[in-house]
């Protein structure tokens, strides 16, 4: 590495207190040097050989500081974690939230509210091991799953072709496994609502996962009007669908029930809409809009995961052995008798590895953080309303933390049969504002590529029409088909 610190490290204590970076041209900033490099993070991760594991940028006329090192890192986030936990005011970021950020549990500054709504999250979206949320997450998984399999084959013997489209069906899939797991409702892949919600989902994820000049330029606005308003169009159309297809028709329920029998709501609640209409009733400071935002946020999730899974598949038909030792592993779990089920998930290290591993070459970016008072970080002086980016590319990439980082290998993650996972590996960031929906993630992914690759062999079409990003875990809506054809050897087939 050109540069001189390590994470270990401490700045040295002759430094001066002005903090590094480059000089930035008026109006624009540093804008121009984040466009010379495929994502913004690998712009960061060159201008940290020269400025170091922290400097300044100025994006248009917003102040913004770069760490990239995982003992600064830990302070933003762990140390000061309290002094940096607002979100940057972005115009799409209102866009994508019926025109206020703070409806969003990603996008929003830290509050009462936001606390309130991530505890009623959490039970749901991190469930103990052997809870009975645990055992509802597999059962769905498993339910969906099956589903999956049948339209992959259907697929198959309609078209008489190996060449599918497999992003729709794995989002389809990712999508049920939320709706049943949250709402107790699931929808047919036929369904054309539920197809345009997951369509709009998908192009929300892809959205909120570019940088555009505007961000940073607000008086580019009038040139971004017609891409803001599709955007707002499709919040609303989600909207729409959750309202009338998720909420509207459990009310209806609810009330006829009330009429009658008393209602399964005065037990615990049956599951996350549940809980949500509960604290709804409850909870004087949460309304009505509150609590669709909250839903919607949650559905939401199963973009991240069907475009995880889709890059799990991708490195696998890039790296065709990995697909081969997942295949291995599932066959000595299985002996081709049964289908996987997350309770196999302890036992199925290389499979774990895999998506780990997908992770850290995706490297998807820490949201990005924003002093809410004036502060430091190693001494340097930080000034409220500060944009604060954390470097994680950089955590996922470099020769300091990781033997040949360039290249796609699950071992790393195994020591002694075990999944090992070192301390600066966060693919979900870490401290107050961490990713609520990872243990979500990896029960659903797993689930996903289990069964896959227990029932086919997935290859590429053409390997060059794969194109993934750095520092994205996001692909277009609009994705590469693959190769996909029924295992010779799959007793289950
Ligand atoms: C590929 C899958 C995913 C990855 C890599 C991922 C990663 C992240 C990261 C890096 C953050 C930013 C944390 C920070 O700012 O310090 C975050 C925030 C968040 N994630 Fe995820 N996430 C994934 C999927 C999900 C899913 C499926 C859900 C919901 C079910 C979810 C819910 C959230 C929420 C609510 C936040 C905001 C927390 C807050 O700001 O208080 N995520 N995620």
């Amino acid at each position: 590495l050109g540069h001189s610190f390590t994470g270990n490290q401490k700045p040295s204590a002759t430094h001066s207190k002005r903090m590094p970076g480059p000089m930035p041209w008026p109006l624009i900033g540093d804008l121009p040097r984040l466009g010379a490099t495929a994502s913004p993070f690998q712009a960061f991760s060159q201008m940290s050989r020269v400025y170091g594991e922290i400097y300044k940028l100025r994006l248009g006329s917003a102040d913004c500081v770069v760490v990239s090192s995982f003992r600064l890192i830990k302070e933003v986030l762990i140390a000061k974690g309290a002094h940096f936990g607002g979100r940057p005011d972005l115009l799409r970021f209102h866009a994508l939230f019926g025109g206020d950020r703070n409806n969003s549990l990603a996008l929003c500054d830290w509050s009462s509210l936001q606390k309130t709504r991530r505890g009623i999250a959490r039970t749901y979206c991190s469930p103990r091991f052997a809870s009975s949320n645990y055992d509802q997450l597999d059962r769905v998984a498993g339910q969906e799953a099956d589903c999956l399999l049948q339209h992959v084959d259907l697929h198959i013997r309609t078209t008489d072709s190996a060449t599918v489209h497999i992003k729709p069906l794995l989002l389809a899939a990712c999508a049920n496994m939320f709706s049943s797991y949250m709402c107790s409702v699931r929808f047919k892949y036929e369904d054309t609502g539920f197809r345009d919600m997951v369509r709009r989902f998908d192009g929300i994820f892809w959205e909120i996962n570019q940088g555009y000049a505007v961000d940073f330029l607000p008086w580019l606005q009038p040139f971004y009007s017609k891409h803001l308003a599709k955007l707002a169009g499709w919040t609303r159309d989600i909207r729409r669908f959750v309202h009338e297809r998720v909420v509207e028709d459990r009310l209806q329920k609810s009330a006829a029930k009330e009429g009658g029998e008393p209602t399964s709501n005065e037990g615990a609640p049956k599951d996350f809409t549940d809980a949500l209409l509960a604290h709804l009733r409850d909870d004087p400071s949460l309304t009505w809009h509150h609590i669709l935002y909250e839903l919607e946020d949650f559905l939401g999730g199963h973009s991240a995961v069907g475009n995880l899974a889709m890059l799990v598949l991708t490195a696998i038909v890039r790296h065709p052995q990995v697909g081969k030792k997942i295949q291995e592993e599932v066959d000595s779990i299985t002996k081709g008798t049964r289908s996987i089920n997350l309770f196999d998930k302890a036992e199925m290290p290389y499979t774990e590895a895999t998506i780990l591993e997908t992770l850290r070459t995706t490297s998807s970016p820490i949201v990005p953080h924003v002093a809410t008072q004036h502060t430091t970080i190693a001494d340097y002086t930080v000034q409220k309303g500060t944009i604060v980016f954390l470097n994680n590319y950089e955590l996922n990439t470099a020769a300091e933390y990781w033997e040949e980082p360039e290249q796609f290998r699950p071992e790393r993650f195994i020591s002694n049969g075990q999944i090992k996972k070192p301390e600066y590996f966060i693919p979900f960031s870490t401290g107050k504002r961490t990713c609520i929906g990872q243990k979500l993630v990896n029960g659903f992914c797993f689930i996903l590529i289990t069964r896959l690759l227990q029932h086919y062999d997935i290859s590429a079409v053409d390997l060059e029409q794969i194109d993934t990003r750095p520092a994205c875990v996001a692909l277009p809506p609009d994705s590469f088909p693959l190769k996909i054809t029924h295992r010779k050897c799959s007793i289950l087939t």
